[in-house]
């Protein structure tokens, strides 16, 4: 989609849509202090190795047992210490194996992973945060399936810082205009193109795909000569929130399935911090958002850190994947599992 600034800021956008009703003021505060951490991140971020060891490895793992960076707590950290004066409740953070609680009568929650794609820190690719704004409903807060979700969205932290939101009135970018200080909407009620001839998948996993995968992918790269008649392209920048940015402004899919790797079966991505903000602005910018087989927002997550498969993006590409789980193809043997092309 063309980029156009209609020179709305985020907060003159929240403020109409909050106007007058309560929990939407407390949604739209939250907001203002997740994009006020955001900010505070894109500075540090900004001055990569000048700002010291950023991705030194710390001596600790986070709950889903990866090492942790120095970025990964500092930007926790800020979150916390942002979010800590506002309409939160409780926070349940990728950084933390239990949840931050501050006060129980306040009434939103947060699911946050506040770096995403730290593995490429130290690289100078776009890495970001990605957020799930919920009702507070105690103990079970974390546990309400992405459907619940009041707002949701993610920070690129890339050549441009870039807000992208839903509220559940259409998904918008906002860019993050430095001289002020302010988010600018640069790309309004994004639509995801249906169709698309690009995927974004690791491929260095393909040899631990289930058949569904390995059979979308494989006539994804038989390009004009196979069953889909036309050359597909690839991409896979390592950072989701990179990822899927790219996704809603040119189309195409994300896919981290779960694989036989120990430890993979449900894929690598977070179900309530990372794939459920993912899923309600793709679906808010007219995209798909599944495990394969379930709409990712209905699942109930088990815990905070649960994992789930993650596919999303150009609705019928992820329907087509549905159909493949459902129903796995026969392939020639050119195709087939120890064939020509995928042995
Ligand atoms: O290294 P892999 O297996 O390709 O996984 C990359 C994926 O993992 C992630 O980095 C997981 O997020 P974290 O960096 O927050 O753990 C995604 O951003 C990215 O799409
Ligand atoms: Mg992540
Ligand atoms: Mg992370």
């Amino acid at each position: 989609m063309t980029p156009v600034s209609d020179d709305t800021t985020l907060d003159a956008y929240l403020a109409a849509w909050a106007a007058n009703d309560p929990t939407r003021e407390a949604v739209a505060r939250t907001i203002g202090a997740l994009t006020e951490a955001g900010v505070a991140i894109a500075e540090i971020v900004g001055r990569g190795a000048l700002e010291g060891a950023m991705a030194a490895q710390t001596d600790a793992t986070n709950a889903g047992g990866d090492a942790q960076k120095a970025l990964d707590v500092r930007t926790h950290d800020i979150t916390v210490d942002i979010l800590k004066d506002s309409p939160v409740a409780r926070i349940g953070s990728e950084e933390a194996e239990d949840e931050v609680v501050f006060d129980d009568g306040r009434p939103l929650v947060v699911a946050i992973d506040p770096l995403d794609g730290s593995s490429n820190i130290e690289t100078n690719v776009s890495i970001g945060t990605l957020f799930g704004i919920l009702p507070n409903v105690g103990d079970a807060s974390f546990t309400q399936p992405g459907t619940n979700q009041l707002a949701a969205g993610f920070i690129v932290y890339g050549p441009a810082t870039a807000l992208v939101l839903t509220v559940g009135e259409g998904a918008h970018a906002f860019m993050l205009d430095r001289a002020s200080g302010r988010f600018i909407r640069t790309h309004a009620d994004i639509k995801i193109p249906p169709q698309t001839k690009e995927y974004a998948i690791n491929a260095s996993n393909q040899r631990h795909w289930d058949d569904a995968i390995q059979a979308y992918v494989a006539d994804c790269l038989a390009g004009a000569e196979g069953p889909r008649e036309k050359n597909f392209n690839m991409r896979w920048v390592g950072s989701l929130v990179a990822d899927v940015f790219r996704i809603l402004v040119r189309g195409g899919v994300y896919l981290y399935p779960g694989d036989a790797r120990q430890g993979y079966g449900s894929g690598r991505l977070r179900l309530v911090y990372e794939c459920n903000p993912i899923a309600f602005v793709c679906e808010q910018a007219g995209g798909a958002a599944t495990d394969g087989q379930r709409r990712i927002l209905e699942i109930e997550p088990a815990s905070l850190h649960v994992r789930s498969p993650l596919l999303c993006g150009s609705i019928e590409e992820i329907e087509r994947v549905g159909r493949y789980y459902a129903d796995p193809p026969r392939r020639s043997p050119l195709f087939a599992k120890r064939g020509l092309f995928l042995a």
